[in-house]
């Protein structure tokens, strides 16, 4: 699976240890930067990251700023993207059994490396599950494809 791995200057320390971790369990990874410490504005990143997924070249993605609020409300304008905020192993499951999430996205300033490798897991590890969850997530789109 390709999946498309993006950050602020808050999350570039954590998107490296994930990048590394995504890796080494086979999946194909690229960075969509940032790649230094400066500071810098994650809507940008989380474009960059969006739209490799929805024109199709990458299954999903890795959204890291300092809270993961900025980014995944940024990347959840773009049509197509369900981005999620996950600060747990048990939402990071659900976001891809129940919500069909194509984005999971972190706070580097909120949860610790080793929780952060453990929320990645379940949601790489679980798919979604379809049915009556297939329903709302449909509803979602359509309000996305009617909204004013
Ligand atoms: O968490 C974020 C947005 O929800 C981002 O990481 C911002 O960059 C953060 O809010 C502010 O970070 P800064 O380092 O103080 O510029």
């Amino acid at each position: 699976m390709k999946v498309a791995v993006g950050s602020d200057h808050g999350g570039l320390i954590l998107k490296d240890t994930i990048v590394k971790h995504l890796q080494s369990k086979g999946y194909e990874v690229k960075d969509f930067g940032t790649y230094t410490a400066e500071s810098c504005d994650y809507p940008d990143y989380a474009l960059k990251v969006s739209e490799a997924i929805v024109e199709g070249d990458f299954e999903l993605g890795v959204l890291i700023c300092g809270t993961g609020l900025g980014i995944s409300i940024a990347a959840n304008k773009v049509k197509g993207i369900i981005a999620a905020p996950v600060s747990d192993t048990f939402s990071a499951e659900m976001a891809r059994k129940h919500n069909n999430a194509n984005i999971i996205a972190l706070g580097a300033r909120v949860v610790g490396e080793g929780l952060a490798i453990k929320i990645i897991d379940e949601f790489f590890n679980a798919e979604f599950e379809g049915g009556r969850h297939a329903l709302r997530v449909g509803k979602i789109m359509k309000i996305e494809s009617e909204k004013l």
